[in-house]
């Protein structure tokens, strides 16, 4: 068994959790678009492509690089996960005994795979259909249904009923799968499961993984968001204090919106010394967004109110020159922030991937001394993205970008190096 280990954004990655965009997004419908969390009805072919290239590029530095729908059907295999999976599984979709019973004859792939693609079933020979469950497309934005956090997990609680079922998988997958399950429950910082199966969910206590941003041993970032409540971030903290060594946790208090449902949709980490913000959050002025400065090391949870995430940043020694999201412009800044141009993710410090479309972003990016080259040169030249230099790798995701979310979000870091 491996230990999980993520005690930064930008530590050399190891080990990492996808997920390829499969019939559950040919599944989609327009009238099931917007309730599932999509802007628009994906090509499935093309989005595969895309995804295919996001992670073979990631392969190309970390060690461990998993489908996550493959990791559950590994964790299938071993002994009680069927049991522990369909148990809860049967209670969040009201499946009755014998739906169960066809579940329970399936093979570990073939019940993996519908768990995800949805049960779907032609009626009248196809002249109308329904699902006995629905599809979970938004798995492919593995972020946000569970967050390693130091060497333990949090399986969210999520905002919306669209991505309710995703915690449901990771929570087998974390608990049983041979490589990187968790046996100490004490290190699951945070459990949905339980309140979800009691009929209560905690209403006011739901959060995200896009969210959840470990900047160092030290500090943590959370956004206060859409999806994320303030009381669900102080019971995380309460239980981080108790367990891990994190001093500090800034809670970041962010608008409403749809286009910032998460921190990673304005900030992320991609160096050392460098962050790619939306501008008007961060840099000084109206649009500043407030920050909580929770203290994690006193007797009691100390609070304190900041008025900037950067310099507050600054204050504990974590200082970040924003890189621009968009450039100088506010319409640029809104149409790339739009397409995830400030979420990338980072394979090793100052080695970025982020989508092809965020063109005045690349530019700030190349200002800066980062290379940037696509995917597919990455690939067909196999250039070493570890020889020291800085590179932004481009992906194509003008499919991928359509389900609103960027590289970050397609990503569950289990393992990376200290740095
Ligand atoms: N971390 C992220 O920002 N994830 C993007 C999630 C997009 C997905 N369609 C959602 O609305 O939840």
């Amino acid at each position: 068994m491996t230990q999980l280990s993520v005690y930064s954004e930008i530590g050399r990655l190891r080990a990492v959790a996808v997920h390829s965009p499969g019939l559950e997004v040919d599944r989609m419908t327009p009238s099931l678009m917007h309730e599932l969390l999509f802007d628009d009805i994906l090509f499935g072919k093309e989005a595969r492509e895309e995804h295919d290239v996001f992670s073979k590029v990631i392969a190309k530095v970390a060690d461990d690089v998993y489908d996550v729908q493959e990791m559950l059907a590994t964790s299938l295999g071993q002994e009680g996960a069927r049991r522990h999976f369909l148990d809860r599984f049967c209670v969040l979709h009201q499946l009755q005994s014998a739906d169960r019973d066809r579940l329970e004859a399936l093979d570990d792939r073939t019940l993996a795979e519908l768990s995800v693609a949805g049960w779907y079933e032609d009626i009248d020979q196809g002249t109308r259909y329904r699902f006995r469950f629905p599809p979970v497309p938004n798995l492919l934005f593995m972020r946000d249904p569970a967050a390693v956090i130091g060497n333990g997990v949090s399986l969210n609680h999520m905002a919306t009923n669209a991505r309710r079922a995703e915690p449901f998988i990771l929570d087998t997958v974390m608990r049983f799968h041979p490589k990187y399950r968790i046996d100490d429950e004490s290190r699951i910082w945070f459990d949905a499961i339980p309140g979800y199966l009691s009929g209560l969910p905690e209403l006011n206590n739901t959060i995200e993984g896009g969210d959840i941003l470990v900047l160092s041993q030290d500090i943590l970032a959370i956004g206060v968001s859409i999806r994320t409540t303030q009381s669900a971030v102080t019971m995380l903290a309460e239980k981080l204090r108790a367990q891990e060594k994190f001093k500090t946790l800034f809670a970041v208090l962010m608008p409403h919106e749809r286009a910032v449902m998460h921190l990673d949709t304005i900030f992320t980490q991609i160096d050392r010394e460098h962050c790619l913000v939306f501008p008007p959050f961060f840099c000084k002025g109206i649009d500043s967004l407030p920050v909580i400065k929770m203290d994690l090391s006193g007797p009691k949870l100390e609070i304190t109110l900041k008025d900037n995430f950067l310099s507050a940043l600054a204050d504990e020694g974590h200082a970040l020159k924003p890189i621009l999201c968009g450039g100088k412009n506010r319409l640029d800044q809104e149409r790339e922030q739009w397409t995830d141009g400030a979420n990338a993710f980072c394979l090793a410090p100052g080695v970025i991937l982020g989508y092809s479309r965020n063109l005045k972003t690349a530019n700030e990016l190349e200002k800066v001394g980062y290379n940037v080259v696509s995917g597919e040169e990455v690939l067909a030249k196999d250039i070493d993205l570890l020889d020291g230099k800085r590179y932004l790798v481009m992906i194509s995701g003008n499919e991928l970008s359509r389900a609103r979310g960027g590289a970050r979000c397609m990503t569950f870091p289990l393992r990376r190096d200290p740095i």
